[in-house]
């Protein structure tokens, strides 16, 4: 295991770059000034200053509470940095190129969709690479995580640290000698300007000068390459954009910090003789992206079945944009860094004129959205629900439209992939990494002679004997599913947030513990509904071992249930004749989740009736797999063979690291 050394370094006191979903602190400026007005604000203050100190004096000098000091006192001037305490060797190791004419690249936004792909990309052909994320939550961390581990297994070690962290900054380029910078870390989006717009100024505006502080005071001053965007065009109507064209009309607070930031590496490189380039990327798309972007969410809502918005302008203009694939725009970023001129600056003094450049990376074929959704539809072949609306004011133009001859000429930059190309690769990662891969990653089952887990291509088996045949490698279909199975696999399959069980009367813990491991790697809840003390105690006896997060809750099923909020998903073991009044109280209809019942009758041996709420067709199942987006309200579920002592089973799920 890596030691974490816990580094101060003095940062602004507000807030770390890129904030994301960061509300304003109510320590701001304004509220500083309101303080210094209000005597009795004043005096609360002072008492409470003291009150702290007083507190500290005589608390007992051990470490935890030492550290806690330390953390207290710094808390509105600084924010702490984890660093591997040997970061400096794995930073140095990261960075050495594989051969001498190889760069040194420090990757801004290393976690980050294009990030990812350019620190791997450089790592591949040679170059050495240290990356820098402060992962912060604008979107999904799991997803960036994710990325870094790619990052990581291409042999790039990533620093989890925020620009705008000067002395960290400091230490870096004292640490490493970096030829290059690849600056791609942003507060990205164009509508989230509005919600939150600090966070543009603070990651696009500031945490750019802290950038190209470190640089310039770096006594070999590094080329800079960095993402601006396709938005400083603005409300510019003449197409296609060329670099000469006007960016003095942003419609949005992202590009208006865009064009900033174009500024500010002006007055650097005029100053302190930084070699820059700006790339404004075009609406870059692909595996691996920004869960924020129209084309991902579109992906993620067409298969739930939920109404998209597409806007339109005035008289029912279309709107489009030159979407670029990612494995184009990583080819414009290396031919970038590949043609970039040295600095002339040492240690922030300039010894002659650098290089300057701005070019645009696009794919010149602007492309309507409503023919985006038409070829995502036919991708995943799901109709979408679409709603056409009127484009809000909030930052959004109308088109964008790349002229890329300067690219051409002096990068050689040529985009190959189409919108339709891309957007498969696209689907296909996204495919796996949300649906197949945690359909197939785990499922489990058992019956009377065992339980199994499935893993991939991998298969563990339980017990003595092994009664549970899988007819499809894909996990569509089972012969003899238990109820674990089943639902571990649908809950996989609909990526559940919150799963449900109510386990009246002595139902099996097997299914129980299959429900928590299947809740805990879909991110979701698991609650156990018991109808006593005594189940309870028997309950957190085996689920505890697992060391899984269960709530347990005593009492009926549908009084229970009535204190929930979100089910996604739901089983339960009840009467026939309790259906209705459960659905009614789970409002799972408004939701589109589904339900899966059993009673006691499914354990007859005999196979189980089911009724689609859809079709209102009854249908005899012994087993079933529904899949994701098939629409189907209730399935009634029954396993012909019985099921595993819920010890044995239990035991065996609990005993290894399988599910990890
Ligand atoms: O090139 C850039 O510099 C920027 O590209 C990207 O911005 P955009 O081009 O606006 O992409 P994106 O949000 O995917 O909307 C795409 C289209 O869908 C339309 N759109 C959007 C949402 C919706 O609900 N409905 C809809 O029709 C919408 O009207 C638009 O026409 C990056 O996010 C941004 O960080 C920056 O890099």
């Amino acid at each position: 295991m890596t030691q974490l050394k816990p580094i101060l370094s003095h940062l602004d006191p507000i807030i770390p770059s890129t904030p994301g979903k960061f509300k304003p602190d109510k320590f701001s400026a304004y509220s500083f000034h309101r303080l210094r007005f209000h005597p009795r604000l004043a005096l609360w203050s002072f008492l409470s200053v003291i009150f702290i100190l007083l507190f500290f004096c005589f608390s007992p000098p051990d470490g935890a509470a030492a550290a806690k000091r330390r953390s207290l006192q710094t808390t509105s001037y600084t924010i702490r940095v984890h660093l591997d305490s040997n970061w400096e060797v794995k930073a140095r190791n990261s960075a050495r190129p594989r051969s001498k004419t190889g760069f040194s690249v420090l990757v801004t936004g290393a976690a980050g969709f294009v990030g990812t792909h350019v620190s791997i990309a450089l790592k591949r052909r040679g170059d050495g690479v240290v990356g820098l994320d402060n992962f912060n939550n604008y979107y999904d961390t799991g997803l960036k995580k994710a990325r870094k581990a790619l990052v990581d297994r291409a042999g790039v070690y990533v620093i989890e640290g925020d620009i705008n962290d000067a002395v960290l900054l400091r230490n870096l380029f004292e640490t490493v000698h970096f030829t290059h910078v690849m600056h791609l870390a942003a507060q990205a989006g164009v509508r989230y300007a509005m919600q939150n717009p600090n966070s543009y100024i603070h990651s696009n505006v500031n945490g750019f000068v802290s950038l190209l502080e470190a640089c310039k005071n770096a006594t070999l001053q590094p080329s800079i390459v960095w993402a601006s965007s396709s938005s400083v065009y603005g409300l510019n109507s003449k197409v296609p954009f060329s670099e000469k064209d006007r960016t003095d009309q942003p419609a949005s607070l992202y590009a208006a910090t865009k064009k900033a930031g174009e500024e500010i590496a002006h007055t650097y490189n005029h100053i302190y003789g930084l070699s820059i380039t700006g790339l404004r990327f075009f609406t870059v798309y692909g595996p691996w992206g920004r869960p924020d972007m129209a084309y991902f969410f579109f992906t993620k809502d067409i298969l739930k079945g939920k109404e998209i918005k597409i806007f339109e302008g005035a008289d029912h203009a279309t709107v489009a944009r030159d979407f670029t694939y990612v494995d184009d725009v990583v080819k414009g970023c290396l031919a970038a860094l590949d043609t970039a001129k040295k600095s002339t600056g040492n240690g922030g003094k300039k010894k002659g004129a650098a290089q300057f450049r701005i070019y645009n990376l696009g794919n010149t074929s602007p492309v309507p959205v409503l023919k985006l959704v038409a070829i995502l539809e036919k991708l995943l072949k799901v109709k979408a629900k679409k709603k056409v609306l009127p484009m809000p004011r909030n930052g959004d133009v109308l088109f964008t439209h790349a002229n890329i001859s300067l690219a051409r000429k002096e990068l050689g930059y040529k985009p190959t992939t189409d919108l339709e190309t891309g957007l498969k690769k696209f689907v296909k990662w996204y495919i796996r990494y949300y649906v197949s891969k945690k359909k197939s990653a785990w499922l489990i089952g058992g019956n009377e002679s065992g339980g199994w887990m499935r893993n991939g291509e991998n298969e563990k088996r339980y017990g003595p004997r092994h009664g549970v045949q899988i007819i499809s490698p894909s996990c569509e279909t089972f012969s003899e599913s238990s109820v674990a199975e089943l639902v571990s696999a649908m809950a996989a399959g609909w990526n559940a947030t919150l799963i449900v069980e109510t386990w009246c009367q002595g139902g099996d813990i097997a299914t129980s513990i299959g429900l928590a491991v299947a809740s805990h790697h879909t991110g979701g809840r698991h609650i156990c509904i018991v109808p006593d003390e005594e189940s309870r105690s028997d309950y957190n006896n085996a689920i505890t071992k697992s060391g899984l997060l269960v709530q347990v809750i005593v009492g009926g099923s549908i009084e229970a249930m009535e204190g929930l909020d979100g089910i996604d998903f739901l089983v339960v073991d009840c009467k026939q004749d309790e259906y209705e009044r459960i659905l009614r109280v789970a409002k799972l209809g408004q939701r589109g989740a589904v339900l899966v019942c059993k009673n006691a009758s499914s354990r007859d041996g005999l196979g189980f009736g089911w009724r689609s709420l859809v079709d209102g067709k009854s249908r005899i199942v012994r087993s079933v797999f529904l899949p994701v987006g098939k629409g189907l309200d209730i399935a009634h579920v029954g396993a012909k063979t019985g099921h595993v002592k819920g010890d044995n089973l239990g035991k065996n799920l609990l005993s290894g690291n399988e599910f990890s």
